[in-house]
């Protein structure tokens, strides 16, 4: 899928005025980036983390990649100073009394292992109450890197590193969003702070591209795990918790760690429609309702649908919907396992739930099809796979 730009996303520039009281989110700005409905590919869930730092002084570097947004206590002082829900470098001098300020092209950076290698198409730089001590300018490159580096091999001259975001400019307390042109498939991130300062959070939305030979070593695998290329095209809900938390792995361990709707008021019912990994035969699905006690769902159903569409809307050129599931009465808090009568083939499926309320996690056990190898090897080849 192409992220599709009609407007450039808004850009923040310039320092947040200081903290006065009250919401420290009154003042923030930010907006509503379409590139962030994809996953996001440096998700700690998914097995993202922050290798090195070029420093850390204030702020430790695992904050960037923690879910939800980052918190802000006006009165919480530590050993360092002001204690920042964020990564933080102390502030660079200039060599000399003469000479005080730092170089133009001086910054700190950061290395970053995606939790799913994959094609980039927006970032985040988000400087939530970093007000006075954001950095002027950001950039963001991306390498690819087989295997399973430590920060040496990364920093090493062998390492080719692309630019996704050229140094720019960005606002103090803002989410600095920014669309990048859909590139080659990345394991690593290196994000850069111009000259110093601090980042709360950073957000990498993209596709996740797997090693199909990896896939292929396993043969039955969740083929609309995240993590294995799975992904949400689109929900009835996205009120309390967002639908892929669905297909994160592991258990849910907590009620907002799985999807939860809000309460329906009418006739209708809730659902999520997914796309696979590519075309597969799934044998045996899982549905678990694991931390949702009073608000499980009461029944759901699962389909599947053929085809070959494209984008975020109703899948083009697919097939009808089969139900693979029969609408089946849920308990709360519990993994409910089902063999298929018969293997059924698909390249969308789609959870439906009655009337409303929750499930934590959705597996679909199977493989991939010839023609889903063959589309899976394909992508990974391409310089934009
Ligand atoms: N008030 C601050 O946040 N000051 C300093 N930062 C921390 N974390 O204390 C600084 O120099 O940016």
């Amino acid at each position: 899928m192409t992220a599709q730009h009609a407007h450039p996303a808004p850009r923040f520039t310039g320092a947040a005025r200081p903290y006065g009281g009250g919401d420290p989110y009154a003042d923030y700005r930010t907006a509503d980036f379409p590139f962030a409905r994809l996953t996001d590919l440096a998700d700690r869930r998914l097995g993202a983390g922050v290798v090195a730092a070029a420093d850390e002084f204030f702020a430790e570097r695992e904050n960037l990649l923690l879910p939800g947004r980052a918190v802000f206590d006006p009165e919480h002082f530590g050993h360092k100073g002001k204690v920042m829900d964020g990564w933080e470098t102390r502030r660079r001098r200039g060599p000399s009394a003469g000479d005080p300020w730092p170089a133009q092209e001086d910054h700190d950076w950061a290395l970053i292992r995606l939790g799913a290698p994959g094609v980039v198409h927006g970032v985040v730089v988000d400087t939530a109450h970093f007000r006075g001590n954001h950095p002027r300018a950001v950039s963001v490159e991306g390498a690819s890197v087989p295997g399973t580096p430590g920060p040496e091999e990364l920093l090493s001259d062998g390492v080719t590193w692309t630019t996704l975001l050229p140094r720019t400019p960005v606002g103090g307390h803002a989410a600095n969003g920014f669309a990048v042109p859909a590139g080659r498939r990345f394991t690593h991130l290196r994000l850069s702070q111009y000259p110093d300062g601090g980042i709360a959070r950073l957000r990498v939305y993209g596709e996740v591209v797997p090693d199909p030979a990896w896939l292929e070593a396993l043969g039955t695998f969740d083929v609309v795990a995240l993590e294995n290329g799975g992904r949400v095209e689109d929900a009835s809900d996205r009120f309390y918790s967002p639908p892929a938390n669905t297909i994160r792995p592991g258990r849910s361990q907590r009620m907002d760690d799985g999807w939860e709707t809000r309460r329906r008021r009418d006739r209708g019912h809730d659902w999520i429609r997914y796309r696979l990994a590519a075309q597969a035969e799934i044998r045996a699905l899982e549905i678990d309702t694991a931390c949702l006690k009073g608000n499980s769902a009461g029944w759901a159903s699962v389909s599947v649908r053929d085809g070959a569409g494209t984008g975020t809307d109703e899948p083009e050129g697919a097939g009808d919907w089969r139900e693979i599931l029969p609408r089946t009465r849920l308990q709360p808090d519990t993994n409910h396992r089902f063999v298929l009568p018969a293997p059924a083939v698909g390249t969308y499926a789609r959870v439906d739930v009655f009337p409303d309320g929750g499930i934590s996690r959705l597996r679909l056990f199977g493989s991939l099809t010839g023609q889903g190898s063959a589309a899976l090897a394909a992508r990974h080849r391409e310089p934009g796979g």
